[in-house]
Parts: structure tokens; sequence; C-alpha cells
């Protein structure tokens, strides 16, 4: 029986990350397509008039925010890493996630024909800062333990290798944690799944 309902959009977008934790972790969760009527029967009923929407089904409790929702599932499904320093490197990778998405989100959506080229060189500097921190934390995941901001950063990188297939080339550590991610056998079976293969990444068809 399913636990959550994940509403959103059918593409990746800001629901992919979760639906990486759900089939990781095997977490039984059922979509609705907010897609089908939209203005009228859904964006009414969001609590900051956005998708994705998540609804634990155990409590009936509604999360909106994308980075609100991946937290709640890390926190309730032992996804978030209980010693402080550890929560802290999550908490600040998942920050500068947010710093690098919003960015690729409004090229993506506002300005892609003459913001990319300059999206991608923006990416060598934002990308280091994680190669350099990764190298020092020396563990397989951000924390010692895998947790909810590994697949916020696979989704990320997943986009951004989209965009730019040569972004990690300079990065080997963050290349090695990107395929240590993606092969996880759960996440490989569902990758290479036409389920996956035909989700569109964003809603504009641009990439
Ligand atoms: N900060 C929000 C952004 C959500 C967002 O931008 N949602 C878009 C789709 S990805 C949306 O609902 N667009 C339709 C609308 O605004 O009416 C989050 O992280 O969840």
């Amino acid at each position: 029986m399913a636990r959550y309902q994940l509403l959103y959009f059918p593409l990746r977008g800001r629901g992919q990350a979760t639906r990486y934790l759900f089939i990781d972790k095997g977490i039984v969760y059922e979509e609705i397509n907010t897609g089908n009527n939209w203005v009228e029967d859904f964006k009414p009923k969001m609590p900051f008039g956005q998708a994705p929407l998540l609804k634990d089904l155990e409590n009936g409790f509604e999360i909106a925010q994308s980075n609100s929702m991946i937290r709640y599932l890390g926190r309730k499904e032992g996804l978030y890493p209980e010693d402080i320093k550890e929560a802290a490197k999550v908490d600040m990778i998942c920050d500068h996630i947010e710093d690098i998405r919003g960015p690729y989100v409004r090229m993506i959506y506002q300005n892609y024909e003459n913001g990319k080229d300059d999206f991608v060189k923006s990416l060598e500097e934002k990308l280091q800062y994680i190669e350099k921190l990764f190298k020092a934390w020396g563990t397989d995941y951000i924390a010692s333990k895998i947790s909810f901001a590994d697949y916020n950063l696979l989704d990320l990188l997943d986009d951004l290798v989209i965009s730019s297939a040569t972004c990690l080339d300079a990065f080997p550590t963050l290349k090695a944690y990107y395929d240590r991610m993606a092969s996880r056998p759960a996440l490989k079976k569902y990758r290479e799944s036409e389920e996956f293969k035909k989700m569109p990444v964003n809603g504009n068809g641009k990439q």
C-alpha cells in the first residue's frame, strides 16, 4: 500500500529527487498528475500555488516546497544524519544545490537562447567547491551514510550533465560520486526504464 502521494507534473523538474529517494529506499508511493486541469483543480489547493506537493498518507500531512519535502522524508525515513556536523554537511550541500538549481531553472524557462552558454561557464566555479569538499570529507556519500541530500545532488548532476556533457570532466571525485549514485541497483534499474527515459527533464522541452 502506498505510504505517500507525490503531486506533480509528469516531468523530472522539482519532483525527481523525491522520486529517487522513494525508489532507492523501496518506499511505495503514488503519483498524482497535476497536469490534468492544473489551474482549476490543483493550483488553488497548493499552499504556495505551485507543485510539487507531498502527502504523507500515514498522518495526512501535506508538505509543499521541494526542499522541505525531501528534508521531511529525510527525517521520517532515517535519511538525515543524527550527528550535527554530518547534518550540517548535507544541509550546506543542499543549499549549494539550490544556488545552482535556481539559476538553472531561470535559464531554462526565461533565458535559454541567450543564457545557456554563460550558465554552463558558471558551473566550473560552482562545481569545484563541491569537488574540494568531497575530497576533504573523503566519504562515499555527502555524509558517511546516504542521506536525502544525495538524491537531490544526483538529480541536479543529471540536469547539468544533460546541459553540458563535459561539465564533470575536471572533477574526478564528483564524477565518481555521480557514477556511484547512478549505479545503486534500484536507481540503475529505474534509470534504464522506459518510464524514466520518456519523462521530460523540464516542462518546456529545453534542457
Ligand atoms: N520553490 C518551489 C518551486 C516550485 C515551482 O516552481 N513549481 C512550478 C513547476 S516546477 C509550478 O508549479 N508551476 C506552475 C505554476 O506556478 O502555476 C519548490 O521548490 O517546490
